[in-house]
């Protein structure tokens, strides 16, 4: 039930490999603790239903809650909306998007972080089947506002704004605003057109926004002793579309273990990387612990990490970064 996109094979993975049967797809982001989603799949047994929730608490108490219910058209995917969208949809594939009660991020230099922004509605166009929707529902009219008005800005949907259906208010966030006596704004975007890459005035991309690309490996071997500290710059590293930034070092028995933040576009990760003796020399390279996806910018932190141990004298020998 739970999906990790790590040990797929192929990105997109196809439907019927997702949920061992062909059907129509939805998405829900943001599916807090699964009270709707458990709902929606009973009420709708063809429905393949794929959820994406950052937070790991609540894909946890999902979880439980589709186990016990012996919900089998569900998979739950613990991460980033977008990165479900991109890597685990086909183009074209997505019959529905349902996002209840997202994060408002009230504050002005917050509200880059807010989910339904323009960027967002461009790219899901391109996951949407013909005439397939996102619907939003929200207690927050000043986020209702913006979502409407960041979709006009694409002209690639058919908006109508209508009573939220009765299932919509029943989720957890939905009962809590409903004892407090706020309204409810809901809004249907239904997709009308597919954006299209700057300057093509038809759409020659087979995959618009292809899935991350992932790499086997991102390692070197390096000549030369163990050093008996290893101490890394705290800046930033610009990698593609982010940051990577070494956040802490470790000594283990058999070297150096360090904790890296690597933010990409649509995904962040918390990996370990290695500084370690092998056979065959000094490797300097991901670790596997915690399955992270080996990305190109997992690849550029590895290449800083390299460039690191090159300034402390050791030399690269292999170089698989
Ligand atoms: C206010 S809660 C609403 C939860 C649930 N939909 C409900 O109505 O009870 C917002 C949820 O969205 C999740 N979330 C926020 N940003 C997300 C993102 N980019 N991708 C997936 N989940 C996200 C949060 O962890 C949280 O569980």
């Amino acid at each position: 039930m739970l999906v990790r996109p790590a040990l797929l094979p192929l990105w997109p993975p196809r439907v019927k490999d997702l949920f061992g049967r062909e059907g129509p797809l939805v998405l829900e982001v943001g599916f807090g603790d699964g009270r709707f989603t458990a709902e929606l799949a009973k009420a709708h047994p063809e429905w393949l239903i794929l959820g994406a929730e950052v937070s790991a608490a609540s894909v946890l108490r999902a979880y439980r809650r589709l186990k016990r219910e012996g919900i089998g058209n569900v998979r739950l995917y613990h991460g980033q909306g977008p990165f479900a969208l991109r890597n685990l949809v086909p183009p074209g594939s997505l019959r529905r998007v349902i996002v209840n009660f997202p994060d408002p991020w009230p504050k002005k230099r917050h509200q880059a972080k807010r989910l339904l922004r323009e960027d967002f509605f461009r790219k899901l166009s391109t996951r949407l089947v013909e005439g397939g929707d996102l619907l939003l529902t929200t207690d927050h009219e000043e986020y209702f506002r913006f979502a409407l008005e960041e979709a006009a800005k694409t002209g690639l949907y058919r908006v109508e704004v209508r009573d939220p259906p009765e299932a919509h208010l029943r989720t957890k966030y939905a009962l809590k605003w409903k004892a407090a006596g706020r309204t409810f704004f809901h809004a249907v975007f239904t997709k009308v057109a597919v954006a299209l890459p700057e300057g093509q005035t038809r759409l020659a991309d087979p995959t618009p926004w292809p899935p991350i690309r992932r790499y086997e490996v991102a390692h070197a071997l390096l000549r030369g002793e163990l050093p008996k500290e290893l101490t890394l710059a705290k800046a930033p590293v610009a990698i593609p579309g982010g940051v990577a930034v070494f956040l802490e070092v470790a000594r283990g028995e058999e070297g150096f273990y360090v904790l890296t933040h690597v933010e990409e576009e649509d995904l962040t990760q918390d990996l370990l990387l290695e500084v370690r003796r092998s056979a065959h020399g000094l490797y300097a390279g991901v670790s596997r612990f915690g399955s992270p996806l080996i990305t190109e910018g997992v690849k550029e932190a590895v290449r800083a990490l390299v460039r690191e141990l090159g300034g402390v004298g050791l030399e690269v020998v292999q170089d698989h970064t």
